[in-house]
């Protein structure tokens, strides 16, 4: 079984898919790289867009990317490709983010700061307060960032601790997010016409499901969002999540990506579903999934 996850070795992402596997396969070791959990391999894979293409083509199985973060919000590219390929979310998992400067150099000697654009935002008033003058340049990741500073002593990363072990970096600064509190949601894909296939999967007696679908009203009239969000209040059905992201056809036209409590199975989710498919222009159901445990 081949995970698709954002590389270099050291990204949240990789930590994201240990998590995940651990929660999948408990009490068994939740090694990546060795015989157990049933022999999962990672893929590293060089942006979001190759996990998806890898998804398709091959060689890999499953897909794991970052899609929300509690400081910066949604990662656009993320939500983008979910419209675009045949995927089916099976899970999620939510990780802890602690980022660090990481350097081979000095704090007074840097003068570039490489991260994954996320890691940039997420730290935003830590590089105003202490790096005004740095040059600030992004990466395909945030290990690829601690990757690349192993290079020159002028240059830092923003990554995780387990990118300094590594990539040999010292940790300069621990903890330099906005926030004290910061988290990443990462959602976890098959191919859909593999959806109904043997991939690792757990059922939860008590866990709650999530289900996700993307809506496109196709065209702007009064009170179109409120009809749909309607078919679920009428049914007591909870929303976790609303996005709008431009449908890219035209300046105010949108997509919007809803995640609510519930699965297919559940008549009252089908009967909600259905009723808001025949108001709309294009409905795409995305996967039910348990939910991750709430952080
Ligand atoms: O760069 C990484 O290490 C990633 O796994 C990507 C990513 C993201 O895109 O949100 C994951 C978690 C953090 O929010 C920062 C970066």
């Amino acid at each position: 079984m081949m995970i698709g996850v954002l590389g270099p070795k050291g990204s949240y992402s990789e930590k994201a898919a240990g998590q995940w596997l651990a929660e999948i396969f408990p009490g068994e070791t939740a090694s990546i790289h060795s015989e157990s959990c049933r022999d999962p391999v990672l893929h590293y894979c060089d942006d979001i867009q190759d996990v998806f293409s890898f998804l398709r083509e091959g060689p890999v199985d499953i897909g794991l990317v970052p899609v929300e973060n509690s400081i910066e919000g949604s990662v656009g590219v993320t939500l983008d490709m979910l419209l675009e390929h045949d995927v089916t979310i099976i899970g999620e998992t939510v990780v802890a983010i602690e980022h660090c400067l990481l350097s081979k150099g000095r704090k007074e000697d840097i003068r570039i700061i490489l991260s994954h654009p996320q890691g940039l935002a997420q730290c935003r008033h830590f590089l105003k307060e202490n790096f005004r003058g740095a040059e600030l340049r992004t990466t395909g990741s945030t290990s690829h960032a601690a990757k690349l500073a192993t290079e020159f002593e002028e240059m830092a990363a923003i990554a995780s601790r387990e990118s300094a072990q590594t990539y040999g970096l010292n940790i300069l600064v621990s903890n330099i997010q906005d926030r004290k509190h910061n988290h990443t949601r990462f959602l976890i894909m098959v191919r859909s016409d593999e959806a109904s296939a043997g991939y690792p999967y757990r059922s939860y007696e008590d866990r709650t499901y999530k289900t996700s679908i993307i809506v496109y009203l196709d065209r702007d009239r009064p009170g179109a969002l409120y009809e749909i969000l309607g078919e679920f209040a009428r049914r007591k059905i909870n929303l976790t999540r609303i996005e709008s992201r431009p449908s890219k056809k035209t300046l105010g036209d949108y997509l919007f990506y809803i995640d609510l409590e519930g699965r297919t199975s559940d008549d009252i989710i089908k009967e909600a579903i259905y009723n808001v498919e025949s108001k709309v222009g294009m409905l795409k159901m995305l996967g039910s999934y348990p939910a991750s445990e709430p952080v």
